[in-house]
């Protein structure tokens, strides 16, 4: 067990995994670059911004600036994916991280151009340093209210992953490990456009039936570019894969789901990106994920969709009629 943390990133997944590591015993740095937000919180113990009615224990203690923090034995990174690689380059400059250090990326993305996962680049920044990823179906509206969920941590060290799950396990949180750290963070970036997608269909007026069809063949593709990627074929089975693309597909807490569902329902991107407080990682992750298909040849005809959409100027209705339009083929090649 670890006895202290710090988390980076204080929207509603920080939020959540700060109050869920406060309840497990230990003491919490909680990193927020709104100064006023985290002094404010600092009173109230509540986070004025996100998940606005939870309480923030006693154990954690709201930091407005990098050069406040100390080192703790456990970084956990929970900003947009897009920040990533500044931030980790910050706190290495800072001096804030050493080989003793775990770092825990609980973001949700593949970084642009690159196609490099989170890890990888925090790996890129400490190649000395044990780094791991969580990632489930884990809406932070639900956890920070204590209601059931489950997650994995993935990290090639089998023993630190195993102290990870320890770390975040609680009555109402149930941890599961995993070797395959990329396959875990491939699966937590990739159901992102097609929740995107199936919000998309929502809002078109599709039925049941219509919404299954591409939750499923969502999982082909992902195990297809996911396993092209580095990633095992079973990990997209697991929590991190199809859990999380039905908790997100079908869900309205999910904001890759809501912006699809406006999508559908005729606005614009630019619109619906105007009026959002919270990141949508689907949005910048489409694009990611596009480029590394059509980098490493895998057929992904939802995801090219779900691209042509948001970046292309195609009306849903004829993404939806192209796909129907296309080659009959077998359901497994
Ligand atoms: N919300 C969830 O339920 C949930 C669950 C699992 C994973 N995630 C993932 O966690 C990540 C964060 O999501 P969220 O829901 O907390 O987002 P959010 O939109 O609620 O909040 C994002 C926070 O990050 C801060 N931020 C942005 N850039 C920053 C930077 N450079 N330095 C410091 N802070 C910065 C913002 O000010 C904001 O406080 C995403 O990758 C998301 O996919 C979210
Ligand atoms: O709100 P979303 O769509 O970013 O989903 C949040 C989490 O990733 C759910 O596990």
């Amino acid at each position: 067990m670890m006895e202290s943390a710090t988390v980076l990133g204080a929207g509603s997944w920080g939020t959540a995994l700060a109050a869920m590591l406060a309840a497990r015993g230990l003491r919490v740095q909680f990193y927020g670059r709104d100064e006023a937000l985290m002094a404010e919180m600092a009173v109230t113990r509540r986070n004025g911004r996100y998940l606005t009615d939870v309480e923030i224990p006693a154990e954690v203690e709201p930091v407005s600036s990098l050069q406040a923090l100390r080192p703790a034995p456990l970084v956990v990174f929970v900003t947009p994916s897009k920040s990533m690689a500044a931030l980790a380059a910050e706190m290495g400059s800072l001096g804030l991280v050493d080989e003793s250090t775990v770092l825990l990326s609980c973001s949700k993305g593949v970084e642009l151009g690159t196609g490099r996962c989170m890890t990888e680049i925090l790996h890129g920044v400490f190649p000395q340093v044990t780094v791991a990823a969580l990632s489930g179906p884990n809406h932070a509206e639900e956890i920070a209210r204590r209601m059931p969920s489950a997650a994995v941590v993935g990290c090639l060290d089998e023993g630190m992953a195993i102290r990870l799950q320890q770390t975040f396990s609680l009555p109402w949180f149930r941890c599961y490990t995993s070797t395959d750290v990329l396959g875990v963070e491939w699966a937590g970036a990739m159901k992102n456009p097609y929740a995107i997608a199936a919000g998309i269909a929502k809002g078109l007026g599709l039925g049941d039936n219509a919404i299954a069809a591409l939750v499923t063949r969502a999982l082909a593709e992902m195990v297809r570019l996911g396993v092209a990627s580095g990633g095992r074929t079973e990990t997209f089975y697991g929590l991190s894969g199809v859990g999380d693309l039905v908790a997100t597909c079908y869900s309205e807490h999910s904001r890759n789901h809501r912006v699809g569902l406006m999508l559908g329902q005729g606005r614009s991107l630019s619109d619906i990106m105007g009026g959002m407080r919270m990141v949508a990682e689907g949005v910048p992750n489409t694009e990611s994920l596009w480029l590394c298909a059509r980098g490493r040849g895998v057929r992904t005809p939802l995801l090219d969709e779900v691209h042509a959409v948001l970046y292309e100027q195609k009306s849903p209705r004829e993404a939806l009629r192209e796909l129907f339009s296309r080659d009959p083929r077998p359901e497994v090649d």
